[in-house]
This record gives C-alpha cells, structure tokens and sequence, in this order.
C-alpha cells in the first residue's frame, strides 16, 4: 500500500503515543526468561514486537493476551528444541534471540526480508557467541544464521559496540543464565550507549544482577541467575512520538501528546529538546508534551547518538528551518532497515531538501521557504524513512506518494491514522 500526504498547514489534538518498542521487546524477552508467570501492562502492538511475541511462543512460552495485557508464563533457562524462527524485520529481536538461541541445539533465523534486515550485519556477535563456545553458521555474517548451541560457557567475553548496542544487549540478556560467571568487555566505541541503559533497567526490574562500570564499556556477570517472574508496565514510545512531535513543529499546530515521562531513559526523549533549541514553542510537564507550532524553526546541531531512532525525525524538521543543520555522529544510521543516510537523504533530495552527508554526519541546509513536492518516494521498508517524508510531505507544495508505506507497521501501525485524527491530509492508496 501506498500513502499520499497532501500538505496541510495546521495539526490540532490530542492523541496517546503508543507504547514503547524497546520497552516491550525487553519485557517479553525477561518475561519469558523467567519461570512464574508475568504480566505485561499496555504492550506495544507493532511487526517488531508481534516478533517478539510469536518468537517466544515458538520457543516454548505462554502468552495470553486480552485488550490492556499480556500474560506470559515463561521458559526459564529451557526453551524448546525449535529448528527455526522467524524474526520478520526486526533487528533488535534477531540479535537478543541469537544470544538466547544457544541455549538451543540447532536453529535456524530464516531471511524474510532480504533487501532490509538480510542486508544488516551481525559479525560481532558472531564472534562473541563464538567466544562463548557456542558455533554459528551463517553468509558473511548476515542472515540466514543457524546456531548450534546447547551449554555455552561464561568467562570473558570481548564485544565490539561500534556497529549497535544490540550485540552487547544481546549477551547481557543471556549470561545471567550461564553457568559460569562472565566479564563482558566493550571493544571500541558503544553506539547507542543510552539503549544498553534500558536494557540494564529492564534486567534490574526482572531481579538481574549486573555490575555494569560508569562507562558502559565493562561488565561482571554472575552467573546460574534466575529470571523473575514480574508486572511490567510499558510506557510512552519517543521515536515514534518524535514524527508526531516534528509534523507538529513544521506546521502551524496545537498538538499534545500524553504518554512522554520526562524521566525516561530511552534517548529520544531529547527530540523535545531539539525541537526546543529549534525555536518550536512546547511545553513538556507531567507526562505531557504541548507543541503550539508556529512553522518558524531555527537550525540546530545535534549528537544524533543521543537519540538514535529520532534523528531522522529531527532531520526532516530541519528541512524547513532557517540556516544549516549538523547531525553528527550517526554513522550507525547505515547500518538500520536501509541506509538511513544515503537513502533517506535521496528521499529527501527528491522532496526537494537541500541535504548532504558525510560518513557519519548529515547536514541540512533549511527552506524555510518549503519545499516543491510532488514525487514518489521509496520507503526503503523503513518505518522511520516513511515517517519522516510523511512530515516533509505536510509542508511540500504538492502532495509525495510514499510507496510501500505499509512498513511504518513495523513500529508503528496507527502513525497515520494519528495523523489523522490531528487533521493531517494522508490517504492510503493501493499500490
Ligand atoms: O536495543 C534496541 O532495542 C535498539 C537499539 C538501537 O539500535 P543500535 O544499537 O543498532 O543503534 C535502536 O536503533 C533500535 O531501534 C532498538
Ligand atoms: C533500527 C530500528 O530497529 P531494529 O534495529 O530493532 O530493527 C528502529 O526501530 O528504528
């Protein structure tokens, strides 16, 4: 399916960010780890997380699930025999299930999505399961992997956080339950260090113990844990709440959006600051932001590895602000669902933004003036390159089709029809 975003100068509403991605992933993840039953309140319903739920299920977990919960009774440390899975196109849930998987005898992670998540690289932690005793079979480190696990030891592991903090997530979710005790060691830089923090939250909440050091880069692991049965509840998802947030910057808008904890730790939370520093006039007070845009942006500079999954949103807010914008630091951008610099930049380029890139820099030069419009646009199966051409698209000239829009379901299936509800022109279109 396609969409087509006609330009709409105003937004107005109210609506409810959807529960957070990486939050529900962990929780499922830890509550099916565990022995007892858990409760997982207002999880996340998205591909990614659907992945997770149909995973654990395969690998011997219970999942009942009504309108505001899921309730999973879990595997422990033995799942079942299963000789395959599929992960769809999620990331995250690949690389947390290949750690989990050696605790299996042989499975395979089939290759669904060739041209996205078939294109992305798992080498390092390839390597670090390979250090773990356990033998991985795979195509130049990319999927189909098949791995052969059954008793992976503990002791000292090195892992490299220079491509995704998902591999060192990965291997904080699985040697809790190692017989050995177990030292990771971070090789390199740590990318989206603020997501590893997340994941140490939710390990905390399932009675995990870790000594993590200041840094991020060392941790001690004992080993022979227990995973706890507990009621999680999941709260407010910032990347996708980032589009919301930066369609509502660019246009003239009363928009609020419940659901964003100032105190979260997931890193997007800073699109609010962003837009803050851009001039946006919001408010951000118990849980609530309120952006009464006015379309006047100023231009910024921004670590985009503070906020990894929002800088494409912040980008296209840029787009139409006064002066150049700088992003820098996002290399690991070209490692997600497509390139999300060379190609999410051509996508903008065909808009009609006037953007560059560096290897790990994007560079926005801003029209506030707007921009022409009335192309079609490739999502390259990415939700966030679908949501952030849809901002564009509000403030073009004329319409954008966004072919294969239908991928925004991977995190976020109602974007448009929150949009929507806030007055925005988009429309589905067969293909
Ligand atoms: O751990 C996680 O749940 C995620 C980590 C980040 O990936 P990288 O660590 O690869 O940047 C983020 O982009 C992704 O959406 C979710
Ligand atoms: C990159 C993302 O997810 P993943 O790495 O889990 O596929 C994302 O949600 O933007």
């Amino acid at each position: 399916m396609d969409v087509i975003v006609t330009p709409t100068p105003r937004l107005n509403g109210e609506i409810q960010a959807l529960s957070s991605k990486n939050y529900t992933t962990r929780y499922l993840l830890v509550a099916a780890l565990a022995e007892g039953t858990s409760t997982i309140y207002y999880p996340a319903h998205s591909e990614d997380s659907d992945a997770m739920r149909r995973c654990i299920r395969d690998l011997g977990a219970k999942v009942e699930e009504d309108d505001e919960k899921i309730v999973i009774t879990g595997f422990g440390r033995h799942p079942l025999p299963v000789s395959e899975l599929d992960v769809g196109n999620a990331g995250a849930v690949l690389r947390f299930l290949m750690a989990i998987a050696s605790l299996c005898p042989d499975v395979t992670f089939i290759n669904r999505y060739p041209d996205s998540l078939g294109k992305r690289p798992h080498d390092d932690l390839i390597d670090a399961l390979g250090q773990l005793g356990v033998s991985v079979t795979h195509r130049e480190g990319k999927l189909p992997i098949t791995i052969k696990g059954g008793s992976p030891r503990g002791g000292k592991i090195r892992v490299s956080g220079n491509v995704s903090s998902q591999y060192l997530s990965a291997l904080l979710f699985l040697t809790p339950l190692l017989e050995e005790d177990s030292e990771i060691e971070v090789l390199h830089d740590l990318k989206s260090k603020v997501v590893v923090g997340q994941t140490l939250e939710v390990l905390e909440q399932a009675g995990i113990q870790i000594e993590a050091s200041e840094d991020l880069m060392f941790y001690r692991v004992p080993g022979r844990q227990s995973y706890k049965a507990q009621n999680y509840t999941v709260q407010g998802d910032y990347p996708g709440s980032a589009a919301i947030l930066a369609a509502a910057a660019v246009t003239e808008s009363d928009v609020t959006v419940h659901r964003l904890a100032e105190n979260s730790r997931q890193g997007e939370r800073a699109v609010v600051d962003v837009l803050r520093m851009m001039e946006t006039p919001l408010t951000h007070e118990n849980g609530i932001v309120h952006v009464q845009g006015n379309g006047k942006l100023k231009a910024v500079e921004f670590d985009g590895d503070q906020a990894t999954d929002a800088v494409l949103a912040m980008v296209a807010a840029a787009v139409f602000a006064e002066g150049t914008s700088r992003f820098y630091n996002v290399e690991n951008l070209r490692y997600k669902e497509c390139d999300r610099i060379t190609d999410y930049l051509n996508e903008l380029r065909k808009a009609g933004a006037n953007v560059e890139e560096r290897q790990s820099e994007i560079i926005v030069h801003g029209r506030p003036e707007g921009v022409e419009g009335g192309v079609e646009i490739n999502a390259h199966y990415d939700h966030r390159v679908i949501m952030a051409l849809t901002v564009v698209g509000l403030r073009a000239k004329a319409p954008i089709r966004i072919k294969d829009a239908h991928h925004v379901a991977k995190s976020y299936p109602i974007y448009f029809d929150h949009l929507k509800a806030l007055g925005a022109k988009v429309e589905w279109v067969e293909a």
